[in-house]
């Protein structure tokens, strides 16, 4: 069950209401993998081999091996309208209201799904969540995996328009991740310069290792309109400070997913996280999860994480999940998550 994951947790920080990064395939629960596990026992997986857990450490490409096991495992409609909708209503119970959910599309040869039967059947479960009275707004952003290189990613691009207009705004942008170490950002750039063209919002994992300053230099330029991890910009890590002054030129958020750097070992441990960098200077952070599956955390323990790890107070929290709605990509919505957050508030400062 869950609590094999979590920490024990004394105070439960309940600031955690916009979640801005989360993989779809890296957020599924342990009892929604044995759900998963019991449709298709002949694949032999076990749970051990789909999440990391407390004390647990692998390397990036050992971490990447666990989303190929979950792959397996997710590869009809039925798993993903499954999966997603999971996702969907426990990111609901612990708190939050605003959901960011990013994926790849994917085509599955053997059981018939295609890319965009893949972004209809996850669009199709933010809808039923929505009409089953969820309490959470999702909103999609179309990934491209850096494996699958330039012309994939022009695909994903078109395919991503085609859906934001469709959809009437639930998908709002695209989002640049997969194994870091494979292949270079600036073969992604006419593409990443198409989807913002069309309307499309950038969220790009940039600097996720260290030997990506050339590659984010390119992208910052473009510019993109959020950050995912940024480790290793600033120079203190390997970056430098023109990367730095970019970031700042145009204020672009980090998303910022702590667990998720120790756990993938790119970050030593959590006091030497760079959101203390980032905090110090004001600028835009927003706490996420990146995979709360795969790294056995949710978006409270993250909160809790970078409260206990960096000594912040319950209204230093609450000042910073409150600043993660500037940094939604539904400027439609963000009236209505301000009065969500004013409402909860003022009850927590009476604790
Ligand atoms: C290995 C590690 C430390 C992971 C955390 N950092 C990440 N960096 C880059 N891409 C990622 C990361 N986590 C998930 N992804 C992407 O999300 C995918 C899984 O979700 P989905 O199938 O797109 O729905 C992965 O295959 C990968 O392309
Ligand atoms: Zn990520």
């Amino acid at each position: 069950n869950l609590s094999v994951c979590k920490l024990p947790t004394s105070t439960v920080f309940q600031s955690n209401r916009f979640e801005l990064h989360a993989h779809l395939n890296g957020s599924v629960s342990f009892s929604t993998i044995e759900k998963l596990v019991a449709r298709k026992p002949h694949l032999n997986i076990e749970h051990g081999m789909t999440a990391i857990r407390s004390g647990q450490r692998r390397t990036l490409d050992e971490c990447f091996q666990v989303f190929k096991v979950i792959h397996q495992l997710v590869d009809t409609e039925e798993d993903i309208l499954m999966v997603a909708k999971d996702v969907i209503r426990e990111f609901a119970a612990d708190g939050v209201k605003y959901l960011e959910l990013r994926s790849t599309p994917r085509k599955e040869k053997t059981t018939g799904m295609t890319k965009r039967r893949y972004v209809e059947t996850v669009i199709e479960a933010i809808r039923q969540c929505k009409n089953e009275g969820v309490d959470i707004e999702v909103r999609f952003l179309v990934a491209v995996d850096r494996r699958n290189g330039a012309e994939v990613a022009m695909e994903t691009v078109k395919l991503a328009e085609d859906f934001m207009l469709s959809t009437g705004g639930l998908v709002v942008g695209l989002d640049l991740s997969g194994d870091p170490t494979v292949g270079h950002g600036r073969d992604f750039l006419p593409a990443l310069q198409k989807a913002k063209n069309c309307g499309l919002k950038l969220s790009l994992h940039l600097s996720e290792v260290p030997s990506q300053a050339d590659e984010s230099e390119l992208l910052l330029n473009i510019p993109p309109d959020r950050i995912g991890h940024g480790t290793f910009l600033h120079p203190e890590v390997g970056g430098s400070q023109s990367l730095v002054d970019k970031v700042r030129k145009h204020n672009t958020p980090l998303e910022l997913c702590l667990t998720s750097n120790v756990k993938g070992q790119t970050v030593s441990s959590y006091s030497q996280h760079h959101f203390l960098y980032w905090y110090q200077m004001g600028h835009p952070s927003v706490i996420c999860t990146d995979d709360k599956g795969v790294f056995c955390t949710d978006l409270s323990q993250e909160y809790q994480l970078a409260a206990s790890t960096f000594n912040l107070s319950q209204e230093d929290m609450w000042t910073l999940s409150h600043k993660a709605i500037d940094c939604t990509f539904a400027p439609d919505l963000q009236q209505q998550l301000h009065q969500k957050w004013l409402e909860l508030q003022p009850t927590l400062f009476q604790l």
